[in-house]
């Protein structure tokens, strides 16, 4: 198969996390007989700096004709104080908004080989398999007015939560067909004892259920959604929220993991190409260090092969292989509770790389036994 894939590695940590996924993904080609072609493009506080725009013309030019597009991440204290416009951040959401990527997916799985890595008991966290479904191209990180202005005489500064009813509808249809091929449950979440958006929401899921008569619908509030994740996290299968609260509450779920480094994502479109990150941000703090986790970024890969490209058995072979990876011991420092080994962001990649090699080795002395 041969396939194009724009590679918007972005700031801070985000470049040592792209750089290793991309050795990942020309493994899985070597191994399987496949053609990735990888072409780079700016996006964030790089282009801010070496064009004047978070997501400059030839970025979006790239990625729409890709067939699917990796991103490491944006941001960073350099660029914190720009104006909104000048800020990486805006880059992030407009490429979003462009492409369409209304769909944001973002498993969370334990790893029974982490449980010591979780600040969480391992009866609560083990055996835990949810899908987060985020909105991603509405709500109030993308509501106008958002401003700053001066009334009767005070400054007043706005932001602006606004949906369409049928931006809450196909987002909400998106995850009852996940539910339909997973443990048929959605949990829909919303601030609906506040919120008029929210209200809308919940009428809205509640119509879309009656035509998914085998999913269970269920409503809950957000404030009790955060608590329940930490309480009993095996009650979800899949969750649906607006674009904030799946922001906030997968940076949560994450720690379900083991860590934020964990936590990979795609954001899928109604027919354009995919978008695949990890969770987490530009980690400054570690940033150029080769200390970060690439494990989320390279399980973004493992998305990507999946759901892009339909590589059922090149996406679960990178699964299988971080899986093993952990199962032997290896650890980065931001799971290295009690490990065997710590390792940087460079040597974690190496050890995925051997283990892929491992795996497709042994099935095509099977296939061929
Ligand atoms: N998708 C994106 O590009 C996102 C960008 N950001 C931006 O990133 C910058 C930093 O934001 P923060 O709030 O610090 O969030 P962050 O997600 O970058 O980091 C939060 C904490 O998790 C740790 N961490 C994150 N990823 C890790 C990894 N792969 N391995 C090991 N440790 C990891 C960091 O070291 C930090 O202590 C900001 O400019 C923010 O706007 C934040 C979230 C998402
Ligand atoms: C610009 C932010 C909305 C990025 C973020 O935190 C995310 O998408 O998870
Ligand atoms: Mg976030």
């Amino acid at each position: 198969m041969q396939k194009k894939i724009a590679v918007l590695p972005g700031d801070g940590i985000g470049k040592e996390i792209v750089a290793g996924t991309v050795q990942v993904m020309q493994t899985i080609a070597e191994q399987f007989n496949h053609q990735f072609e990888f072409e780079y493009g700016c996006i964030g506080g790089e282009a801010i700096d070496v064009d004047g725009n978070p997501l400059p013309e030839e970025t979006v030019s790239l990625c729409k004709n890709s067939d699917a597009i990796l991103l490491g991440a944006v941001g960073g204290p350099k660029w914190d104080n720009n104006p909104p416009a000048l800020r990486p951040e805006a880059g992030l959401l407009a490429i979003r908004k462009k492409m369409g990527l209304f769909a944001n997916l973002r498993p969370v799985q334990a790893i029974p080989s982490l449980a010591d890595a979780s600040t969480l008991k391992k009866e609560v966290i083990d055996g835990v398999d949810l899908m987060i479904v985020r909105e991603l191209t509405g709500g109030i990180y993308f509501g106008t007015p958002r401003e700053r202005r001066i009334e009767n005489g005070k400054e007043l500064v706005v932001d602006t939560l606004s949906y369409t009813n049928e931006e809450i509808e196909r987002i909400i249809r998106k995850a009852f067909d996940l539910a339909m091929i997973r443990r048929k449950k959605v949990t829909s979440v919303d601030k609906a004892n506040v919120l008029e958006s929210s209200r809308v929401w919940r009428e809205i899921a509640n119509n879309v259920a009656k035509d998914y008569p085998e999913v269970e619908l269920e409503h809950m509030l957000v404030d009790n959604a955060a608590m329940q994740l930490i309480r009993n996290p095996k009650q979800f299968d899949v969750i649906v929220t607006e674009n904030m609260f799946g922001d906030i509450l997968s940076d949560e779920a994450s720690m379900l993991t083991g860590s934020l480094g964990m936590l990979a994502s795609a954001s899928l479109s109604a027919d354009g190409p995919g978008l695949y990150e990890p969770v987490h941000g530009s980690a400054p703090d570690i940033a150029g260090q080769n200390k970060a986790n690439p494990l989320a970024t390279i399980l973004s890969a493992a998305m990507m092969l999946k759901y892009s490209f339909n590589l059922i058995e090149e996406g679960n072979t990178i699964e299988e292989a971080v899986n093993q990876v952990l199962e032997q011991g290896y650890r980065t420092a931001d799971i290295a509770d009690g490990a065997k080994y710590v390792l940087t962001t460079t040597e974690m990649v190496e050890q995925v790389i051997r283990q892929i090699k491992e795996i497709a080795q042994n099935k095509s002395m099977s296939a061929n036994a």
